[in-house]
């Protein structure tokens, strides 16, 4: 039996804590042993401190815990710090903890676009992995939920010459975390703005698709425009995504390539990996956040048409799962598989 890797959760008290929590609760090989949030919290319990709005309740192992702070002394007996940290305070605190030797993974802005760390969403580009093999302390970022959904099936669209892509983004309430938005604001209500995510997104995009040459990442140029607007549901983010072509393309081929888009089949121990990362839906009212965030690690795909050399496709995802959560604890994973971690 391996032994077993040791983590610490930085911010589990928020919603994308509590979702690590939930997924790692059972985990068969990594064990969570060490929580933290604001120093106001150091020393109570973990229930004491959280708003526990996952549903389901806490997972009764957690609930006792103690509170640590972020300070690398607490974290000198993990492997490595899991952090879901509001982007305000995770610059400091997280180059606190790589200066003195503490591997990170985050789920936080800062960083994700420097060129010598990893931008991770594991299907995509699990091989810009190779870059931890030359740091003494591991650093890996995990892109923007938006990103991470939304560029899943530009696997293929990037197959093709193309023209433009553009993309209308229609984004969860959660995704401004758990005190990001008064209910007032956002009931019955759509946000036409939200900060900064229309540059992040190509931005993060064209990093995830960029290639490893001397111990950097150089990105892939993208001709890419985003709009993204807040919209009244709780989680979920879909995506309009549209792509004009220079040639013609094969519409059931594309489709047929991203159902069959299986680039972790040959890691036998991803926990968290769907096996199918991206669903393609035929119905016409699909996808919905209704129907299609069960599981949610995959992508869901819809509406596609393709007329004169131009595709529609509307994508899904959970942004919580997929978007964060999740997709912190499969790269860990994928680490483990590679022998990088
Ligand atoms: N910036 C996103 C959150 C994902 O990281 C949002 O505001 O929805």
């Amino acid at each position: 039996m391996m032994d077993k890797i040791k983590v610490s959760i930085l911010g589990s008290t928020g919603v994308v804590g509590q979702k690590m929590l939930r997924i790692l609760e059972n985990h068969p090989y990594i064990d969570v042993v060490n929580l933290s949030a604001s120093r106001s919290k150091i020393g109570k319990k973990y229930s004491e401190s959280v708003a526990w709005v996952e549903p389901g309740d806490i997972p009764e192992r957690f609930r006792d815990m103690k509170m640590v702070s972020t300070d690398p002394e607490d974290h000198k007996n993990v492997d490595y710090v899991l952090s879901a940290l509001p982007p305000e305070v995770a610059e400091d605190i997280e180059i606190k903890l790589i200066k003195n030797g503490i591997n990170v993974i985050s789920n936080a802005s800062p960083f994700r676009m420097a060129e010598n760390i990893p931008l991770i969403n594991p299907e995509l580009n699990y091989q810009h992995l190779e870059l931890l093999e030359k740091m003494d302390t591991k650093f890996v970022k995990n892109p923007n939920c938006t990103s991470t959904i939304m560029s899943m099936p530009m696997v293929e669209v990037l197959r093709h010459d193309y023209k433009k892509i553009t993309l209308s983004t229609l984004q969860a309430v959660s995704g401004a975390g758990f005190t990001g938005l008064s209910y007032m604001s956002i009931d019955d209500n759509i946000i036409p703005y939200i900060h900064g995510e229309e540059e992040k997104i190509p931005a993060e995009i064209s990093k995830m698709f960029g290639f490893v040459s001397n111990n950097k990442i150089i990105n892939r140029e993208l001709n890419m425009y985003v709009t993204s607007v807040r919209v009244p549901v709780k989680v979920g983010h879909m995506g309009i995504m549209n792509i004009e072509f220079n040639d013609d393309i094969d519409i059931e081929n594309f489709k047929n390539s991203l159902r069959n888009f299986t680039p972790l089949k040959k890691f036998k121990n991803l926990y968290t990996a769907p096996k199918n990362p991206v669903i393609i839906h035929d119905e016409e009212n699909r996808p919905q956040h209704k129907m299609d965030l069960s599981n949610g690690m995959e992508i869901h795909v819809g509406r596609l048409e393709y007329k004169n050399k131009n595709l529609r496709m509307v994508i899904l995802g959970d942004n919580l799962v997929r978007g964060a959560a999740g997709i912190t604890v499969l790269t860990l994973e994928t680490m483990n598989e590679m022998g990088v971690a």
